[in-house]
């Protein structure tokens, strides 16, 4: 094989690849085939092949292509990229779009934003003021009507510039909206962006599915964000709409500011959807702050799946020892927003204190009981007189008990790795156990076991139906 056709063997294989929505160990090993194959006719040695193949397996870490970002050039700086944004109204499209222009300037590219959002007043002085804040060159109309002129114009302006990163606000629509479902289509034709981003909201839930679909089947959403993922909401929704679009999420939004967006990270992400907070980080945690006798029988309580008052206890005790109580809480299983709003830290601690003032009070049968009923109205009584608490103060701590309950009795089962066995956890959690700990509704969106073991994988997890690698940062 002559040089210049070896050379668009691999180019091919590269397109290939590129083309792909997710890139994942059967995309890598075909494009890697692929280029073998041509190596090969090309009268490369086999071993010099051979090891070529191993060695890229070696250094490509599939996890951090999972996020979508940096594997998929489809914006490539040095280039003008256009990149459209859509979503359902209030999604959270506008701080989003100065989000992402933002967080590129960061890093060294020339964004704009073009607000081609006519339908909400209000939405181009919202643009221009987060714009304005950030300094990033903005293009929008208070007087003309038409998306599809403003959305061209704004473009064709800020190439002329030189941008290299121009991103294209639109109005916020429903699926039932067919004529606004018209018009994102004919934005896009218009401007033919590199990438359209889905923007959700992660409190949407259920109705994700069905709206993320409809966007999917007018235009061709090539990734998702998912925002205020700082509130209540564990992002569920965000699963079924990464099933519809079968694009990946590559942002998430965290707050109102400018600087509260992250790169898309699967393990925390799935780790709080499933009421787990971030298990690693939490494992480390463990082996670094509980005294290493108390380990193995903590670990060994957390695979029987049995919080009594006493372990909950004990753990308060632990998470006041553990410093900076803020960083620490959002890592433990449940231990989160709910008992400790961010931004509230000394009254959390000031709560916790006061919980376990009352559980002082109770006796040991109290304590060490499985059993909910045990705590009836006299113990209740007792309990409140003893501590000098109100009985309402101990109802609550009671019913922070069972919450913390329910969420760690989902771990019956799990093994527990002990230090440097991480990839235990892994292996175990699979697509049944997770399939348990979803809502039935959501698990039959996305198309059931089947649709959540591709999910799994298409989220990055590197073996089929294992959540490989999810839980493996502690491993090494
Ligand atoms: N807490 C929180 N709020 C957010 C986040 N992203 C956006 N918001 C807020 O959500 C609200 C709606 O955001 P917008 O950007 O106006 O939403 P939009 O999708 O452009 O709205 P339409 O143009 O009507 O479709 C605003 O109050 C934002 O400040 C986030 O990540 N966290």
């Amino acid at each position: 094989m002559v040089l210049a056709q070896l050379g668009g063997s691999i180019a091919r294989a590269l397109q290939q690849m590129s083309n792909a929505t997710i890139i994942d160990e059967k995309v890598l090993s075909e494009c890697l085939n692929e280029i073998s194959r041509a190596l090969l006719q090309s009268d490369v040695q086999f071993k010099l092949v051979r090891d070529m193949q191993a060695n890229i397996k070696r250094i490509v870490n599939l996890d951090d292509l999972a996020a979508g970002h940096n594997k998929r050039r489809i914006i490539q700086q040095g280039k003008t990229s256009v990149v459209m944004f859509v979503g359902l109204q209030g999604s959270g499209k506008t701080t989003t779009c100065t989000k992402y222009a933002y967080y590129h300037q960061k890093k060294g590219w020339k964004p704009a934003l073009v607000c081609a959002d006519t339908f909400r007043a209000g939405a181009f002085d919202q643009l221009k003021q987060n714009a304005t804040k950030t300094k990033i060159p903005y293009y929008g109309s208070y007087m003309e009507s038409d998306p599809v002129k403003i959305a061209v114009e704004g473009v064709e302006t800020f190439k002329k510039e030189n941008r290299d990163l121009i991103i294209v606000d639109t109005s916020g629509r429903h699926k039932q909206e067919a004529a606004l479902f018209e018009e994102m289509r004919q934005v896009s034709e218009a401007t033919k962006p590199d990438l359209i981003i889905f923007v959700m909201d992660s409190s949407i839930g259920q109705a994700a599915f069905d709206q993320a679909q409809a966007f999917k089947q007018s235009v061709a959403v090539g990734a998702v964000i998912i925002t205020k993922m700082d509130g209540h909401a564990k992002g569920g929704g965000a699963l079924s709409a990464v099933a519809a679009t079968k694009s990946p999420v590559i942002f998430i939004g965290t707050g109102e500011h400018m600087e509260e967006f992250e790169v898309f990270d699967v393990k925390p992400f799935v780790s709080r959807l499933l009421g787990m907070g971030d298990w690693s980080g939490f494992m480390d945690k463990i082996h670094e702050v509980v005294p290493t006798d108390q380990q193995p029988e903590l670990l060994q309580k957390l695979s029987e799946g049995s919080f009594t008052l006493r372990l909950m206890y004990e753990q308060f005790q632990n998470i006041l020892k553990m410093g900076p109580i803020g960083q620490v809480f959002s890592m433990l299983p449940g231990f989160s927003a709910e008992l400790m709003p961010k931004g509230h830290e000394k009254e959390s601690q000031a709560k916790i204190k006061r919980y376990m003032t009352m559980m002082d009070s109770m006796t040991n049968a109290e304590l060490d009981s499985t059993n909910p009923k045990l705590m009836n109205e006299s113990r209740i009584m007792r309990i409140a007189r003893g501590s000098g608490r109100s009985v309402r103060d101990v109802t609550e701590m009671l019913e922070e008990y069972k919450r913390l309950a329910k969420i760690w009795s989902k771990m019956k089962g799990l093994k527990i790795p002990k230090k440097g066995e991480m990839s235990a956890l892994s292996r175990n959690m699979n697509a049944q156990q997770m399939s348990k700990v979803l809502p039935p509704q959501m698990l039959k969106q996305i198309g059931g076991m089947g649709g959540l073991q591709s999910l799994m994988k298409q989220m990055g997890s590197k073996d089929m139906g294992g959540m490989g690698g999810m839980f493996g940062r502690g491993d090494k």
